[in-house]
Parts: C-alpha cells; sequence; structure tokens
C-alpha cells in the first residue's frame, strides 16, 4: 500500500557528452549530448524507497528544465504519497494548473517537461511500493481507477471518462494471454542506432550489418538536410537490407509543407513505411496536407516525439494527420497524460509507435507500450517501438531486448533509477566528464 510523506525532492542535470560521436545526430539536432534532468523523490516511509524520474533534455537545456523542476518542488513537497494518487487526476491539475507557472506553459515547453520529470518520479515510487514494474502496476488497476489518472480537460469532444472506461473493459477480454505473449515474446522493435544524420557512410554500413547480425528487421535513417545525401544514404541502407524488411525516415522537422511532399517523393523508390516529423509538430493541417499527398505513395506520417500535449494529439487524430502515433514517456505529462493518448488512438484505430532512445526513454516507454498492448489496443498490427541503442548502462534496470524485442521489466518501479556513480560522474558542470572536457575546451 503507498505510504509515506514526500520529504525530499533533489534534481540533478546530468549531460552525456554524445554529441562528440554524432550519435542522435539528426537535420535539425546536429550536436546534441544526450541529457536527463533527474529527479529523486524521498520520503518519510521507513522502507526508504525513492522515486527516481527523468525527462529527456539536450545539453545546454538542461539547466532550464532543472529550474522549473524546482519551481514545481513546493508542490510536491510534504505531500503525502497516498493523497498523490488517491487523487491523481487533481495533482496531475494541481501541477499543470499552478497559476503562475502556467503561463509560460501551459502543459507545453519546459514546465510540461519538468512536469513529466516529477511525475515520472511519483509512477516509479508508486510502483516500487507495491513490488510492481509499473508495466504491471498499470495493467492489474482496475478500469476506474486508470482514468482517474487521467485529466479529460480539453479533450471531451473525443474522449469522455465513460467512454475511456468502456474501452477498457472490453480490452479486458484476452488481457490474461496478451500477458503471457508479452513475457515470452517481447514487443517489437524497431532501429535507428545505425544511421544519425552525423555518421559516415562506413560507420552506417559497418553498424547496419551488425544489426542485421542481431536479428533487427525494421531501422530508422534521418533524412532532410541534403537531398543527394538522402539518395545516397537511403540506397545504401536499402541494399543492405533488402526489399522485404522495413524502412522508416525520420526528418526531425526540417522542412516546409511543399518541399515535405517534394522531397519524399523523391525518396518514394525506398520504399519508407513512414516520413517522421517532416515539419512543424504544431501544424497540425500541415500534417494532414502532407499525409494525404503521400499516401498514394503508400507513405504514412508520423509525429508525436514532440507533440506538447493531449489536446495536439487530438487535433492531429481528428484532422486525420498522422497513420503512425509517437508518444513519449517524457515531453507528456508522464504517465496521465499518456494514458489519454493511447485511448484516444485507440478510439481512432490509429497504431502507436512510441518514440524512444535519448537517455531513458527506452527504459520508459517499453512499460507504457507493453501496458498499451495488454489492456488496451491487443494488436501488434503496424506496431512498434522505437530502440536505440546508447547509454543503456548507466540505468539500475536497463531494458532487455531479445531478438529485436522489449522484453517486459521484471523489477519494481519505472526502470527510471540511474547508477549513483554515472549520475556523479555526468553531472554537469562539476562531474569528473564535464570537468575533463570543460577544461580540454578551455585550453
Ligand atoms: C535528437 C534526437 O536524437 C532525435 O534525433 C531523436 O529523438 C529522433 O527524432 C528519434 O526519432 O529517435
Ligand atoms: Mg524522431
Amino acid at each position: 500500500m503507498v505510504h509515506g510523506r514526500v520529504s525530499r525532492l533533489s534534481v540533478h542535470d546530468v549531460r552525456f557528452p554524445t554529441s562528440l560521436g554524432g550519435h542522435g545526430s539528426d537535420a535539425m539536432h546536429t550536436d546534441p549530448d544526450y541529457s536527463a534532468a533527474y529527479v529523486v523523490l524521498e520520503t518519510d516511509a521507513e522502507d526508504g524507497l525513492k522515486g527516481y524520474g527523468i525527462t529527456f533534455t539536450l545539453g545546454r537545456g538542461t539547466e532550464v528544465v532543472v529550474c522549473a523542476v524546482n519551481a514545481l518542488a513546493p508542490h510536491v513537497l510534504n505531500k503525502d504519497l497516498g493523497d498523490i494518487v488517491g487523487d491523481f487526476r487533481g495533482f496531475y491539475r494541481q501541477l499543470t494548473s499552478d497559476g503562475q507557472l502556467r503561463w509560460i506553459g501551459p502543459e507545453k515547453g519546459v514546465v510540461h517537461l519538468a512536469t513529466a520529470a516529477v511525475l515520472n518520479a511519483v509512477w516509479d515510487l508508486w510502483a516500487k511500493q507495491e513490488g510492481k514494474p509499473l508495466w504491471k502496476l498499470l495493467v492489474d488497476m482496475d478500469p476506474q481507477t486508470l482514468v482517474s489518472c487521467i485529466d479529460f480537460r480539453y479533450i471531451t469532444d473525443v474522449l469522455t471518462e465513460e467512454e475511456a472506461c468502456e474501452i477498457l473493459r472490453q480490452s479486458q477480454v484476452g488481457k490474461k494471454e496478451r500477458e503471457e505473449q508479452m513475457l515470452a515474446h517481447g514487443y517489437p522493435a524497431y532501429t535507428t542506432s545505425c544511421a544519425w544524420l552525423g555518421y559516415p557512410d562506413a560507420t552506417l554500413k559497418q553498424l547496419c550489418s551488425e544489426a542485421l547480425k542481431d536479428g533487427w528487421t525494421r531501422f530508422k535513417v534521418k533524412v532532410g538536410a541534403d537531398l543527394q545525401d538522402d539518395i545516397r544514404r537511403c540506397r545504401l541502407i536499402r541494399n543492405m537490407i533488402g526489399p522485404e524488411k522495413t524502412l522508416m525516415m525520420d526528418a526531425n522537422q526540417r522542412w516546409d509543407v511543399p518541399e515535405a511532399v517534394e522531397w519524399m517523393t523523391k525518396l518514394a523508390e525506398f520504399k519508407p513505411l513512414w516520413i517522421e516529423e517532416p515539419t512543424s509538430p504544431d501544424d497540425i493541417l500541415g500534417h494532414a496536407a502532407i499525409s494525404k499527398a503521400l499516401a498514394p505513395l503508400g507513405i504514412g506520417v508520423a509525429t508525436g516525439e514532440q507533440c506538447h500535449n493531449r489536446v495536439i494529439f487530438k487535433q492531429l487524430l481528428q484532422a486525420k494527420a498522422l497513420k503512425f502515433l509517437q508518444i513519449d514517456s517524457c515531453r507528456l505529462g508522464s504517465v496521465n497524460e499518456n494514458l489519454s493518448v493511447l485511448l484516444m488512438a485507440k478510439k481512432f484505430d490509429i497504431p502507436v509507435c512510441p518514440h524512444a532512445g535519448g537517455v531513458g526513454l527506452c527504459e520508459l516507454v517499453q512499460h507504457l507500450i507493453i501496458f498499451d498492448f495488454i489492456s488496451v489496443s491487443a494488436s501488434l498490427q503496424d506496431r512498434m517501438c522505437e530502440y536505440v541503442d546508447h547509454l543503456h548502462e548507466h540505468f539500475k534496470y536497463p531494458v532487455l531486448i531479445r531478438e529485436a524485442s522489449y522484453m517486459p521489466p521484471k523489477d519494481a518501479g519505472y526502470s527510471t533509477e540511474m547508477k549513483e556513480d554515472s549520475v556523479k560522474r555526468h553531472r554537469y558542470p562539476d562531474g569528473e566528464v564535464w570537468k575533463k572536457l570543460l577544461t580540454a575546451q578551455r585550453n
């Protein structure tokens, strides 16, 4: 049973110098240092359990998010954990409706990333106290309790609380079998690790042949900066993987709407399943226009890693603007808001293919998508979860991939906890890794 009063919230600026190797680079983020605002919640309970929460950021952005987490801290400190999760909708609203902080949101940008970090820590602690991995905590919850975690404000025109409950009730059929299926075979994944934009062709080739040997069958390639480069890289990767395996492309918001259509028409010969983030993440009608134009070429539009909140997802669905919906465990308001998006996607019959990678995103989002399969979508049709092979060694409970699938985590919690030593070494700017790098830069 949940217990304890939150006695301390600390937040750390943890950064990894991934940009040095071009890892994570794309057409818009050419020098990403994968980073996290890392929240630790302590309580006065005797079990000594702590809740760990992260939100994914890039380098210098981290200190701004850390500031926002500190600004939200008074909403959490001295609160009883039982009261928080007993009225989770109310608590979500309290965090997102702070009369002064919401002015710099609302429910978007830095404050929302900070909300995610704090709430992810609360969910981790709750799952730990229940002795279950987060996906199992969700799977075992009755529909009424699950929907009581969701703030339905702004989405009742497409999904009411009653409808959400009904979807969950209907998906009770076959739940046990689906849980067994997940435990035996895991959730299908695709890899983005081979083809970051900053990788030279030789690296791309080497990583691609290793991934093929490891049994990967679905690959994502970064595009969008230079058409001739894209044609060369896509040809290279398509030739290596052959005509049957799946290829996805990701432009990370680089294009205007007509440009996206033109560019993708030129890349259509490489048979991409989807083009991800072809244009601004805020341009709902732009995505709809691109979707419509590319449908005859058999190319779907995927988006979501930078969708602010459930409202944008609602409109993307209403406008038929996407064919694949990409939730993100750290950009939306944690599990609470992601639940509402999973349920809306189910209602619109759009497959969810989560965004992962970064630092910790794979660790977190696997819980949500495994829950989605068992308790909401009940389908693997056109679905897969992103996987990126970076930085897992810094986590206490790293993801386990078997035969290109995520195996359900067994440890209690949300898999958010990082190794103490990793945090210490990568804290910015005083961790040993950064002290060395910063000194070298100065000299
Ligand atoms: C900066 C990051 O690596 C992004 O390029 C990455 O999240 C990407 O969009 C993805 O889909 O994995
Ligand atoms: Mg992407």
